[in-house]
């Protein structure tokens, strides 16, 4: 192990970085809170201005990434669809197998310019963790329960709200809704044979509604669907905690641009054109299994300085005064003071370990756990409605 790998693996670097991503993430969210009123006045520049915040804390975690750990990323697509990335408003499909994808997918949002404005469709649990969810709720994110008697109308309003919106942006839809762990891809290919789908390797069964439902709404506002299928060079299954460690990564990302006027407006058209996909897509992840590529032409996006710069300021604006604070502390002799600070870095350690902890699939929720009943399996009908709300409902408790 060399020097340098030795030092990004200490834990007080670790330490460091935590610091600094929690203490700016939440003088901006107190920033952010501060545009309330702007918006009252003037709503696109209230939006602007987010945009400009948000890119200061998510571009934090990219920077760790790109930078931090040195992880390379590559990017298969056809050539005639490259211009329009990074250029039209665009909903992006993507399978959700990994801690970090959701990381990669900033990533490279922040290499085509679009990650301050980016938006996905996420679980509502995930608004209340501090810095990433509050920046959220001003960023216009659509939250939802996966309870579609709820979610229909409101993702709906959400997405409604963002024809006006005034930047270029991304929206992410994970159609598995859960990330894929051995037990739910068993009970979601249980659900796939009893309608009589097809089943999948590498997907869970996608949930169509929500597809549906942003494609309506999107319609004439976004342009294309991105479908994206992401995998990582020698089986590596990457964590935050990999990166923050310094573990290099390389990831993969196939991307297909589909105009969004071949996708069906019907209901049942749009759920049966996504099942299609979702089928492609276990091809494409079997070729890459199979030969260690996706289909396409290889394109390396560079990482841009932008994301480098922004941490390195926040840092120098942030470790000064904590450098002056800990002079001071220890100077001062004060037993109980330096006792408060301890224990106050322990405090903000073991936030930052829970928020690092939402990022991991072992401690992910039971959404899409529960086997469904022999009996409801043999009539589909029963499946579509109540019985699985209930079953869903009791798994998000539980
Ligand atoms: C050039 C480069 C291109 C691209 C770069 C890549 C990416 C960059 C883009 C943007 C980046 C932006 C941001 C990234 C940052 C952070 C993101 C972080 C994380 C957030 C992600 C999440 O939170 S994922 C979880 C939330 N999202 C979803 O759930 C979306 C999918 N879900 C749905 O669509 C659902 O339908 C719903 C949520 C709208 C409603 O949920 P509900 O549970 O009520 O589901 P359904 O009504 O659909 O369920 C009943 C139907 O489903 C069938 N069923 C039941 N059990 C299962 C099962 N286990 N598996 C599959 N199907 C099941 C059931 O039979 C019912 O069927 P119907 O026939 O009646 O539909
Ligand atoms: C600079 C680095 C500093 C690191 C500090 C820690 C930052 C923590 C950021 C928390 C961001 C949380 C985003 C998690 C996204 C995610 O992947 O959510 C999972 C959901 O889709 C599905 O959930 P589930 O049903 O449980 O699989």
């Amino acid at each position: 192990m060399g020097l340098l790998q030795l030092l990004k693996s200490q834990f007080i670097c670790h330490l460091i970085i935590c610091y600094v991503f929690l203490v700016s993430g939440l003088f901006i969210n107190l920033l952010q809170l501060c545009t309330l009123p702007l918006r009252l006045v003037n709503k696109q520049l209230a939006r602007r201005v987010n945009i400009v915040l948000a890119y200061c804390i998510s571009s934090q975690m990219v920077a760790a990434l790109e930078w931090w750990s040195g992880t390379e990323c590559t990017l298969y697509t056809d050539l005639e669809s490259y211009p329009f990335y990074g250029k039209e408003n665009a909903i992006v499909v993507m399978n959700h197998s990994f801690d970090i994808d959701f990381l990669l997918g900033w990533t490279f949002c922040e290499r085509y310019g679009v990650l301050g404005s980016s938006k996905v469709l996420a679980k509502k649990e995930l608004a209340y963790v501090p810095v990433i969810g509050w920046m959220w709720y001003f960023l216009e994110i659509v939250f939802c329960k996966r309870r579609w008697e709820e979610d229909r109308t409101t993702v709906a309003h959400s997405l409604q709200n963002l024809r006006d919106y005034p930047e270029k942006f991304w929206f992410l839809l994970f159609c598995e809704g859960t990330r894929l762990t051995p037990k739910k891809h068993q009970v979601s290919m249980q659900i796939a044979e009893s309608k009589g789908l097809p089943k999948l390797k590498y997907h869970l069964l996608p949930r169509t509604k929500g597809f549906y439902i942003t494609v309506q709404n999107l319609r004439g506002n976004a342009a294309a669907v991105y479908d994206s299928t992401l995998n990582f060079r020698n089986r590596e299954t990457p964590t935050l905690l990999g990166i923050l460690n310094g573990k290099k990564y390389h990831a993969d990302l196939y991307v297909r641009r589909i105009p969004l006027e071949l996708i069906p407006e019907g209901e049942a058209e749009c759920a049966d054109w996504l099942h299609n996909l979702y089928q492609e897509k276990d091809s494409f992840q079997e070729q890459y299994i199979q030969t260690g590529r996706f289909p396409g032409s290889i394109v390396n996006p560079p990482r841009r300085p932008w994301s480098l710069l922004n941490w390195l300021f926040w840092s120098c604006l942030l470790l000064y005064p904590l450098g002056l604070l800990l002079a001071q502390l220890i100077s001062s002799g004060s037993i109980l003071t330096i006792f408060t600070s301890v224990a106050l870095c322990c405090a903000a350690s073991v936030g930052v370990r829970w928020m690092i902890g939402q990022t991991e699939i072992d401690k992910g929720s039971n959404y899409g756990n529960k086997e469904v009943p022999e009996q409801q399996l043999k009539n589909p009908d029963k499946l579509n409605a109540a019985s699985l709300h209930n079953a869903s409902c009791q798994q998000q408790n539980s």
